[in-house]
């Protein structure tokens, strides 16, 4: 019977459309083509392993005949007397009934010789499906990766909040304002201090009217993107109050920021991927890290913990900082809670719950596919400290003075590093601060980053606005679409800037605010 053999251990994975690791049609419907096959080639198993119970059952009782008829049968002659002549034991009858089961059992052979060819070739067929998946799978993931480039390699989308209940109450004014063109921003002349009007040209602009699950749909490409083995950096910058923590990180539910979400989107992806038959196995770790006063904290084992920076050749090693390993988003989402809760925060002029260091966060995805490919990408999410004018900060205590200055220091460091990729230059500094060092294989390179800067609408804030608005319009043009676009300058001498006034006054009659 060894004809059977081997045919249990058949595949038995069976792919779905909806399992489908991408949109792509080619890759659905080769996925399609193979579920199909792979659905006849489990129907052929299943009448196969019938067909062999019945053969086999027919053997035994043909073998059960034959030993009857020699216990029985005339051929046996060390029994002397011929049996009774019963139906059930008389060896004509049971002769023609051996003859019926040889009959039947050499048609159930021919049935499972052929069942066993249509199976080889089935198995041929899914062999061949698997393979155009995988390849439509690779093709599916350097197209992704393509437009994610174009899209630029640093993006950067502004979001303006709405102006705070105390800001409303004070009678503040909204000055900065989306104009009608996607990723135009305008900002109001300030003519007691004969300040001209102000434009800029972004990836995109989120005004105080588009929520936290608006601002993820930018970002969720990009967590494709690290689960195909990028390096993704998203930050959040701007001065302090201006939202850069309810971006990152948000409320519960509807309130969810990009942290959590992205989180929820990464299982998503590799679960997908896994059922989809892409991805054999996947593994996810994730370190929290907090900046404060230029020395590194690490989050995830607790406050105080102290992680240091080894510089090799190319590379940058924590000393020191754990990475815990994470099966579910419930416990991404548990580690995420802990970290933000240990971060060290402080009540300021602006912000009653004021995050006073950075926080970078990074969830490293580690994978295999079925075809034996090792595959790693990183998610950097880092939550900046505010910047904050001392000048405005009214009378505060030398802790207070200390944080400010180094977390100035280290923006301005990150800005250096900016302006440098932006020249192309053949030396970037990422050393010189431990913030620029942390992110120096998520920043520049083939690594894509997503830049959000939150601005206060408020006309008190217009300068610290204008600050953030002129560093984040400096970093568009790193790479991609940023490299073509301008921005008009402030008329510093009290001339208006014609072009960005037009824009600003019709911005104030039309956008949502
Ligand atoms: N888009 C928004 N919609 C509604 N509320 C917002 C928005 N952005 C910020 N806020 C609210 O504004 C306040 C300040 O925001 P947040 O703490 O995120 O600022 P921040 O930039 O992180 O400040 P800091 O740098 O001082 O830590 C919070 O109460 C937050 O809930």
């Amino acid at each position: 019977m060894e004809q059977f053999e081997g045919l249990a251990t058949a595949p038995q994975r069976v792919l779905t459309r909806d399992e489908s690791v991408d949109v792509d049609e080619d890759t659905a419907y080769c996925s399609l083509c193979e579920h199909v096959a792979q659905r006849e080639q489990e129907e052929n198993q299943e009448t196969l392993v019938n067909l062999k119970s019945d053969f086999e059952s027919y053997v035994s009782r043909q073998q059960a005949l034959i030993a009857s008829l020699i216990e029985w049968g005339p051929v046996s002659p060390s029994y002397g007397e011929p049996p009774p002549p019963s139906s059930s034991n008389n060896p004509g009858h049971l002769e023609g009934e051996n003859q019926t089961l040889n009959e039947a059992a050499l048609a159930l052979h021919e049935q499972v010789q052929e069942l066993s060819l249509e199976n080889h070739q089935l198995r041929a067929t899914i062999e061949a499906l698997q393979k155009s998946f995988h390849g439509e799978v690779q093709r599916r993931k350097r197209l992704h990766n393509k437009l994610q480039d174009l899209k630029g390699k640093i993006r950067v989308f502004v979001r303006i909040r709405p102006l705070s209940p105390r800001e409303e109450a004070g009678g503040c004014r909204h000055v900065l304002l989306k104009d009608g063109r996607e990723g135009s921003l305008a900002m109001l002349p300030d003519e007691k201090r004969r300040l001209g009007a102000k434009a800029w040209d972004f990836d995109g602009v989120f005004g105080g009217a588009e929520g936290q699950a608006e601002v993820f749909l930018e970002v969720s490409g990009l967590v494709v993107s690290a689960v195909d083995g990028h390096n993704v950096c998203l930050f959040a910058y701007g001065q302090t109050g201006s939202g850069k923590t309810h971006t990152m990180f948000g409320d519960e539910g509807s309130e969810a920021g990009i942290s959590p979400r992205a989180a929820g989107e990464l299982f998503k992806v590799l679960e997908k991927s896994k059922e989809g038959g892409s991805m054999a196995s996947w593994n996810l770790s994730v370190t929290m890290l907090e900046l404060y006063n230029d020395h590194i904290y690490d989050l995830i084992k607790g406050k105080g913990e102290k992680v240091s920076l080894k510089f090799g050749g190319k590379s940058v090693e924590m000393i020191g900082a754990e990475s815990e390993e994470v099966f579910s988003e419930a416990a991404l989402l548990a580690v995420l809670r802990r970290g933000s809760e240990r971060r060290r925060t402080s009540s300021t002029a602006m912000n009653a719950d004021s995050s006073r260091s950075h926080m970078v966060l990074q969830i490293t995805i580690s994978s295999l596919s079925v075809t034996g490919r090792e595959t790693t990408g990183k998610v950097t999410i880092v939550d900046l400290a505010g910047s904050e004018r001392l000048s405005k900060m009214g009378k505060v205590a030398d802790e207070q003075l200390r944080e400010t200055r180094s977390i100035n220091k280290s923006l301005s460091s990150l800005g250096d590093v900016i302006a440098a990729l932006k020249k192309k230059s053949a030396h970037i500094p990422y050393r010189n601060h431990p913030l620029t060092a942390l992110l120096s294989d998520s920043l520049g390179g083939s690594s894509k980053t997503l830049l959000f800067v939150c601005c206060s609408p408020a006309d008190y804030n217009r300068s610290e606005s204008v600050g953030s608005l002129d560093f984040a319009f400096r970093c568009r043009g790193v790479g991609g679409r940023g490299d073509i676009s301008s921005t008009k300058k402030e008329n510093v001498s009290g001339r208006e800037n014609a072009a960005a006034s037009k824009a600003a006054s019709k911005a104030d009659s039309k956008a949502p605010r």
